[in-house]
């Protein structure tokens, strides 16, 4: 399969077709990046990158870095985490309040605020420094030292926090946080900041295509049963009320984030990160979202 030759066409009808959407505001310092930017990087389980545009630009992955810090609480406390977090699909807006007040402090799933605020408690809990080790881990699973803080956009994520802090105040009437509120919200704006390039992405994820093997840590990161279960809950809820959409049009387990980022795996194959800042209403990128789309296509191949 020639890879290089399928993303530069899939690059080339997306930058044709140019789908527009509006670039995160609610998180000001989001808001200045260059709009025009469109990076598409491919990873395969040998190690091979493939990459088209923009793809060795760092740029905010946001909550992608949710399933990072999702692999490294699971590992901890495998099972038993499911009983402060759910794993159905939201089907609400990923930063919803009310959802985490009818379903009582219980959110529904890792990835959306709520769930993500959660496992930064978990973190909070067992690791000693947990901003300084979840950049360690994707370091060594991107086989590079890639990751860094941008304190502009937490300093901005922090001047803004209003949701994420209800959030927090609520988990914790509903006895389902047990650390210093600011001291979670800190790791969790943190590793929402956290800066890296399609490629050092892409190679993040190679594990979860990999059965829970990273061939660039060259070590077992998740078991293969917990890889498949963050696969599905990637294909379920990682696009928050359009998980649905995505799991039609393309058909692979993946995560989106603000900053325009989508990274996704098929499994047994590859993994791919995807980058264009301009977001629909739902919050996912317009253009990565159209360029997976495209891929699977010619591919003719996705988990189904
Ligand atoms: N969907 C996202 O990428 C949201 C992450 C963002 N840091 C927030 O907390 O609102």
């Amino acid at each position: 399969m020639d890879y290089q030759k399928v993303i530069e066409e899939v690059y080339q009808e997306v930058v044709e077709e140019n789908p527009r959407g509006k670039v995160a505001n609610y998180i000001p310092e989001l808001a200045r990046v260059n709009a025009d930017q469109f990076g598409i990087a491919l990873v395969d389980l040998k190690g091979q990158v493939y990459g088209v545009g923009d793809y060795l630009t760092p740029f905010s992955i946001q909550s992608i870095s949710k399933v990072h810090t999702l692999t490294m609480v699971f590992h901890v406390f495998k099972s038993k985490l499911w009983s402060r977090v759910n794993v159905e699909p939201s089907g609400n807006p990923f930063n919803s309040i009310a959802q985490l007040e009818y379903e009582k402090g219980i959110p529904r799933n890792p990835f959306i605020n709520a769930g993500a605020l959660v496992i930064s408690d978990a973190l909070c809990g067992k690791f000693e420094s947990p901003t300084r080790q979840i950049q360690d881990f994707i370091n060594e699973i991107s086989g590079n030292t890639c990751v860094s803080v941008n304190h502009e956009v937490k300093k901005s994520e922090q001047n803004h926090a209003e949701r994420n802090t209800a959030l927090a105040y609520f988990l914790k009437a509903y006895k389902n946080f047990d650390n210093d509120i600011a001291e979670v919200l800190d790791v969790y704006f943190s590793h929402c900041a956290m800066e890296m390039s399609c490629v050092d992405l892409a190679r993040s994820f190679s594990f979860l295509a990999n059965d829970g093997y990273s061939i660039f840590a060259e070590r077992e990161i998740v078991s293969e049963s917990h890889a498949r279960r963050i696969n599905a809950l990637m294909l379920t809820c990682g696009f928050y009320d359009e998980s649905g959409e995505f799991a039609f049009r393309v058909g692979l387990p993946g995560k989106s984030g603000v900053g325009g980022g989508v990274a996704a795996v098929m499994p047994h194959k590859f993994s791919i990160a995807v980058w264009s800042p301009e977001l629909n209403e739902k919050g996912n990128s317009v253009k990565a979202v159209k360029a997976l789309e495209l891929l699977t296509d010619k591919l003719e191949f996705s988990l189904f």
